[in-house]
């Protein structure tokens, strides 16, 4: 298989501090996989040792068994975006994707290919220096697919997007990786990572916090939970509790239940003989899933942020 990118215990210090604290990930071809974690994380630090930008302390990043460094023609392997404002802000969109090619080993005839792919034909002969910013970011994902590589990894690509660019590039993510192509992308917009990536890395500090995918990252969430209304309540609370569910008893007919799915929680139920009036799923958001997940890595937190109720304007009672 290739396309993979392998972390092993990858470690970066700058001086006394470690940015990234022995990361051990693999990821791979077919999906794409969000790269979350606060401000200071190291996701950019790790992204930037994949491409041999930086030099790991310790550990290793691999691209198919290989330092970067090491790959024949890195750009047709792995194409990145990581900082959209790298561009000469004299040159044209063209004549930037052209010198890349040509010192790239990659065919010409693919600088208009990508300028059609991003959008960005009708201006190609417009200096970069003019772009607004989302042109600007759509030149440099025009430059990571320029060597049509098997791996792409993006640093928030959706920074200063407008709500049509946002879904352009969700659009563009989905269709990489259903062509069987690695794709690994940082963001901080929780609502567009949970539309638009199978797999996420989470970290904090350095550190891994998960790996996992999507809907189990959800799932994880102490808000993820099964409400039920039921006349007979403390019955089915025994019941619950029994079978290692974790219940909270709402008052009247409702109950709160973590630790077990709606089936379980109706399995239960009906074997109690319990009448239900009303059996359905509370699903966390992702972005509730990554603050809980996260609360203790925040490293410039304000109270609200870390220590609050997630920012969903749910109250404390609602909470599970
Ligand atoms: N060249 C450097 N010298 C010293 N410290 C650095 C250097 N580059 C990054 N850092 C530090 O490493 C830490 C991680 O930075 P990094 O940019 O990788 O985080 P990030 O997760 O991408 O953050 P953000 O979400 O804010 O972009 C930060 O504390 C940063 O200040």
């Amino acid at each position: 298989m290739s396309g993979v990118i392998s972390l092993r215990d990858l470690t970066k210090r700058y001086g006394d501090k470690v940015v990234v604290d022995r990361l051990s990930v693999e990821l791979a071809p077919g999906k794409v996989t969000g790269f979350l974690g606060p401000n200071g994380a190291g996701k950019s630090t790790t992204m930037r040792m994949v491409l041999g930008l930086d030099r790991p302390t310790a550990g290793r990043a691999l691209v198919d068994g290989k330092p970067y460094a090491e790959l024949s023609h890195p750009m047709r392997r792995v194409g990145a975006l990581l900082d959209a404002k790298a561009v000469h802000p004299g040159h044209t969109a063209r004549t930037h994707l052209t010198a890349m090619a040509r010192s790239n080993g990659v065919p010409l005839r693919r600088v208009d290919e990508v300028l059609e792919t991003v959008g960005l034909t009708e201006v190609a002969g417009h200096r970069a220096g003019k772009f607004s910013l989302g042109m600007g970011q759509r030149l440099g994902i025009a430059g990571a697919l320029l060597g049509d590589p098997e791996i792409l990894m993006f640093d928030e690509p959706v920074n200063g997007l407008d709500p049509d660019g946002v879904r352009w590039i969700r659009g563009l993510m989905r269709s990489l990786a259903a062509e069987g192509r690695t794709v690994f992308v940082s963001s901080h917009l929780m609502s567009e990572m949970q539309d638009t990536a199978d797999q996420l890395v989470v970290i904090g500090k350095g550190r891994l916090i998960a790996d996992a995918p999507v809907a189990d990252v959800i799932e994880g969430s102490s808000l993820t939970a099964v409400r039920v209304r039921t006349p007979q309540a403390a019955e089915l609370e025994q019941q619950l509790l029994v079978a290692g569910m974790c219940v909270e008893d709402r008052g009247g007919d409702e109950l709160i239940v973590s630790g077990g799915a709606l089936d379980r929680v109706g399995g239960v139920a009906h074997q109690a003989g319990v009448r239900i009036n009303e059996l359905s799923q509370r699903e966390a958001s992702l972005e509730q899933a990554y603050m809980e997940l996260t609360a203790s890595s925040v490293e410039f937190g304000t109270p609200s942020q870390a220590d609050g109720p997630p920012a969903d304007g749910m109250d404390e009672k609602e909470r599970v």
